[in-house]
């Protein structure tokens, strides 16, 4: 089975707004994508759909062919732990824990050890902040804390990462190696959602779509061609 995730006419409303408006999409192992679109036309909405966050008015939302309508919030919660990283815009970190313990966290469920450990200050180390490990997300920047969620959300190797503006509040070289971090992810066989309105980034990607009008619409470009 090649697809990862599948939206088939998803609609979502908030009271009588329609946000997303008949939306299909698959997204195939190994392939990245981008979603753009202007300031609150519906990208984070749309992401945590295929997240698993919260549901759609209407349309069916399949992870690995398991369509996710008659599931429970246990279920839910089992489906998007076993299938799904993220790295949000606002980085959701836990105060309480250090950068390396909140990198770790979610490895706590399912497996622990010296190696988890390890990959954990690898990735932090790659991303410029292995003299951060200790400190408490109060304690750090708003770039420094998307690193810190792109590494947590890297670590365990989710089959689908979705990413919502992650390349924002960063410095060029660190936003080039946050983009290549997510796209070496799709050649090790992940689905890969970025939203962004980093042309660059999304011209990485195997298809950009453009949400407008709460419909997503394929750019035709060749990016083997830029
Ligand atoms: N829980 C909610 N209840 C009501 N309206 C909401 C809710 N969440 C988002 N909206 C509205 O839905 C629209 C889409 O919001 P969303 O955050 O998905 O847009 P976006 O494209 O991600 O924007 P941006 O690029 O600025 O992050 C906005 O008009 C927003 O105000």
């Amino acid at each position: 089975m090649n697809t990862l995730l599948e939206l088939r006419n998803i609609e979502k409303k908030y009271g009588d707004d329609v946000i997303i408006s008949k939306v299909s999409f698959t997204l195939a192992k190994g392939t990245a994508i981008a979603i753009i679109g202007h300031s609150g036309g519906g990208k984070t909405t749309l992401l945590s759909i295929m997240g698993l966050l919260q549901r759609a008015t209407s349309g069916n939302v399949l992870v690995d062919a398991i369509d996710i309508g008659g599931l429970d919030s246990y279920q839910l919660a089992n489906l998007r732990g076993q299938y799904l990283g993220f790295v949000f815009q606002r980085a959701r970190l836990i105060n309480s824990l250090t950068a390396l313990e909140n990198v770790m966290a979610p490895a706590w469920f399912i497996r622990r050890g010296d190696k988890i450990e390890q990959q954990a200050k690898d990735l932090l180390e790659r991303f410029g902040l292995s003299h951060r490990l200790d400190h408490k997300p109060q304690e750090l920047s708003l770039g420094q804390l998307r690193r810190i969620s792109l590494a947590r959300a890297l670590l365990l190797k989710p089959p689908i990462l979705l990413a919502d503006e992650p390349t924002n509040d960063l410095d060029p070289a660190l936003a080039k190696e946050v983009a290549e971090c997510l796209l070496t992810a799709r050649t090790e066989g992940a689905g890969v959602v970025i939203v962004t309105h980093d042309l660059n980034l999304a011209n990485q990607t195997d298809q950009t779509f453009h949400l407008e009008n709460g419909t997503l619409k394929p750019i035709i470009y060749d990016n083997a061609a830029s």
